[in-house]
C-alpha cells in the first residue's frame, strides 16, 4: 500500500522563550509569562528571585525530634536563547538509536502512514517532555486547574529540531540497521529509508572483553590504532567537533546507546581520580572501558554526555574530570518498562502501608540488546541497576521495614530470539497486608523495549540541554554558576540514577517527577506543586 503523504510540520515555538532554530514559525508568542516582581524577562533571560523553602530536623534535649521551617534565597537566570543542537548517539546503528532517528524524521516531516488498524501519525508519546504536563495553576475564576504542556515550562529545544549522529561498531547505514532492528511498519520504513540510508554510523572504538563475545559479528567499524594512547579519545573529541561545525551547531549532547558493558574494576592508582584515569587511559589499562572513553572525550570537549545503560561508566575519576572540567554528564541505564512500573508500583505499595516482602522480575527478550545481555558479565552490570530500585523507597519506611530489612528481590533476563524487541516482563508482587492477610501482584507487560527507550533519548537530551542553560547564585553572592555536573535531575528516565558524591539516591517515580517539574518552575519563580488544592478544602 503506498505510504501517505507527508502533512505539514507543525510549527513548534517554544510557550516561554525565543526560537531561534530554522524550523519555527519566527520568534514564539509565550504560552504565558509570569507576573511577579520576582521575575524579570529580557530578551534574552528569565531572571528570578526564589526562596527555597524546607524543613531543618534536629534532635531534641529528650532525643524528640525538632522541625524548623528555614527559607534559602536563590537566584535563578534562564537563557531564554533556543540553540541549535545536535545528538551524537553511541551505538547509533542499534535498536534504539535506529528507531529514535526514524522517529525524530518522521515527526519533522509530519508523516502518516498505513498500518492494519488504519493510519497512524507521527507523535512523541512516551516523552515526558513532549507527552505529558505541568499544571501552571488555577484559574482565577473557575480555580480548575490549569495545565500547559511540559514542554512549554521552560524555552526548551523541539525534538524535531535536533541533528542526530553518532558512532558504531556495525557500519551498517540507518536504513539496514532499521530493517536489522525490526521494529517499525514497512510502511513508516519507506517514507525515512531514502534520509536513513544517507546516515553512516562513524566508527568507535571497540574492545572486545567489555561486551558479549556474541557482538563480534557485528564489529566491522572499528577505530584504529592501540587503546594504549590517548589517540580515542583526541578521535572521539575531533568527531564531536567536526560533527558541530559541519552541521552550524551551537552545542552537541553525546548519549551512550551502546551495548551494555561489563563493569570495570574501581582501583586506586587507576581510576580514582582524573588524574589517574587519563593516565590509565594512555596507558590503555585494561578496566579501562569504551564507554569511559567517549565520556572523557566529551567531558573535555564540554559535551554533555548520558549514559542509557548500566554499566559503571563514571568510575571516580571521570566525576572528577566532569567536576574540574565543569561539563555535565549523566546516567545510567533508561527507565524504560519493566522497571518504570517497578518504581511506580513499589512506591504505591510501601507509601500505602503495605509491606512489600517479595518481588520477582522475569523477563526475556530477543533483539540484540537480550542477546548481549545472555552473557554473565554483561547481565550482572543490567541486574544490579534493575535491582537497586527499591531501596530508598524501603529505607524510607522504618513503620515497616526494620533497619536493614528489605523485600526479596531476584531479576532474570533471557534471550529468546522470537519475540525480537518485545520483550515480555512478568512480575510479582507479594505483600503483607492487614492482620496476617496478603496480597498478590502478578503483571504480564509486553514492553516494546525500543518504542520505550527513544522518547527517554529525546528526554535526556532535551532536558540535560536546558540544564545547561540555567545558572544559580545565592542571593547574596556575586556569581551565577552552573548546578552541579551530575544532572541528578535525569533520574526520572534512568533506572540507577548517577548523583553527585555523597547525595541520596531517590529511584520513587512521583519523586522524580516532581523534582524535575518544580525546579523547573523555581527558574521562572513559581512556588513547587503542592496538590494541596486548600481552595477546593477549606470552604
Ligand atoms: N528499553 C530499552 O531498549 C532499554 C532500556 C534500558 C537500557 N537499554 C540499554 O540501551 C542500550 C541499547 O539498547 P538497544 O536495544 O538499542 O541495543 P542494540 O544492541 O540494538 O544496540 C546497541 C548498538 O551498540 C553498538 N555498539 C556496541 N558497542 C559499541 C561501541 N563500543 N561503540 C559504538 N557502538 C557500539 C552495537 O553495534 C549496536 O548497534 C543497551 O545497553 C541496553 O541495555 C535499553
Ligand atoms: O527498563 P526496563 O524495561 O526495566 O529494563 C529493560 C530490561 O527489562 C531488559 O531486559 C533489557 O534488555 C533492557 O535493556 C532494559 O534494561
Amino acid at each position: 500500500m503506498a505510504p501517505h503523504a507527508e502533512v505539514d510540520a507543525t510549527s513548534h515555538a517554544n510557550g516561554n522563550g525565543l526560537s531561534t532554530n530554522g524550523h519555527s514559525a519566527g520568534a514564539s508568542k509565550p504560552l504565558f509569562k509570569v507576573n511577579s516582581p520576582n521575575v524579570v524577562y529580557t530578551d534574552s533571560e528569565i531572571n528570578t528571585k526564589y526562596t527555597y523553602r524546607d524543613t531543618s530536623i534536629t534532635k531534641g534535649p529528650d532525643g524528640d525530634l525538632v522541625a524548623t521551617p528555614t527559607e534559602t534565597r536563590y537566584d535563578f537566570k534562564v537563557d531564554r536563547k533556543v540553540p541549535k543542537v545536535g545528538v551524537m548517539l553511541v551505538g547509533w546503528g542499534g535498536n534504539n538509536g535506529s528507531t529514535v532517528t526514524a522517529g525524530i524524521i518522521a515527526n519533522r516531516r509530519g508523516l502518516v502512514w498505513d498500518t492494519r488498524e488504519g493510519t497512524q501519525a507521527a507523535n512523541y508519546y512516551g516523552s515526558v517532555v513532549m507527552g505529558s504536563t505541568i499544571k501552571l495553576g488555577t484559574d482565577a475564576k473557575t480555580h480548575k486547574d490549569v495545565n500547559i504542556p511540559f514542554h512549554d515550562i521552560l524555552p526548551m529545544v523541539h525534538p524535531n529540531d535536533l541533528v542526530i549522529g553518532g558512532w558504531d561498531i556495525s557500519s551498517l547505514n540507518l536504513a539496514a540497521a532499521m530493517d536489522r532492528a525490526k521494529v517499525l511498519q514497512p510502511t513508516l520504513k519507506a517514507l525515512v529509508r531514502k534520509e536513513m540510508a544517507e546516515m553512516k554510523p562513524l566508527p568507535s572504538i571497540y574492545y572486545p572483553d567489555f561486551i558479549a563475545a556474541n557482538q563480534e559479528d557485528r564489529a566491522d567499524n572499528i577505530l584504529p590504532g592501540s587503546k594504549a594512547s590517548m589517540a580515542h579519545v583526541e578521535q572521539i573529541r575531533k568527531d564531536i567537533r567536526d560533527f558541530k561545525v559541519a552541521n552550524g551547531l551551537d552545542k552537541v549532547i553525546v548519549q551512550w546507546t551502546a551495548n551494555t558493558e561489563r563493569f570495570s574494576s574501581l582501583i586506586d592508582g587507576v581510576n580514582d581520580t582524573a588524574e589517574n584515569l587519563l593516565k590509565a587511559i594512555q596507558d590503555g589499562h585494561e578496566e579501562v572501558s569504551p564507554s569511559t572513553v567517549f565520556a572523557v572525550a566529551s567531558i573535555l570537549e564540554g559535551a554533555p554526555f548520558i549514559n542509557g545503560s548500566p554499566q559503571n561508566t563514571f568510575v571516580p575519576g571521570a566525576i572528577e574530570l566532569a567536576e574540574k572540567q565543569g561539563s555535565f554528564i549523566g546516567g545510567d541505564d533508561f527507565k524504560s518498562g519493566q522497571t518504570k512500573m517497578k518504581s511506580a508500583l513499589v512506591d504505591f505499595l510501601i507509601s500505602a502501608g503495605i509491606k512489600l516482602t517479595s518481588i520477582a522480575s522475569y523477563n526475556h527478550l530477543g533483539n540484540n540488546d537480550g542477546k548481549n545481555l545472555s552473557s554473565q558479565k554483561q547481565f550482572r552490570s543490567k541486574e544490579i541497576s534493575k535491582s537497586n530500585v527499591v531501596d530508598d523507597m524501603v529505607e524510607a519506611n522504618s513503620v515497616l521495614y526494620k533497619e536493614g530489612e528489605h523485600p526479596d528481590h531476584t531479576v532474570v533476563i533471557k534471550y529468546m530470539p522470537a519475540v525480537g524487541d518485545d520483550k515480555r516482563a512478568l512480575d510479582e508482587y507479594y505483600a503483607e497486608i492487614f492482620m496476617g492477610g496478603h496480597q498478590t501482584i502478578s503483571l504480564f507487560n509486553v514492553c516494546e523495549d525500543s518504542l520505550l527507550a527513544s522518547p527517554l533519548i529525546i528526554d535526556l537530551v532535551l532536558v540535560a540541554e536546558m540544564m545547561t542553560r540555567i545558572q544559580w547564585k545565592k542571593a547574596d553572592g556575586d556569581k551565577y554558576q552552573s548546578f552541579h555536573s551530575v544532572l541528578s535531575v535525569l533520574s526520572y528516565m534512568l533506572k540507577a540514577p548517577l548523583t553527585p558524591p555523597g547525595t541520596p539516591v531517590v529511584n520513587a517515580l512521583a519523586k522524580q517527577r516532581a523534582a524535575l517539574t518544580n525546579i523547573f518552575r523555581a527558574c521562572i519563580g513559581l512556588e513547587p506543586e503542592s496538590d494541596m488544592t486548600l481552595e477546593h478544602k477549606l470552604f
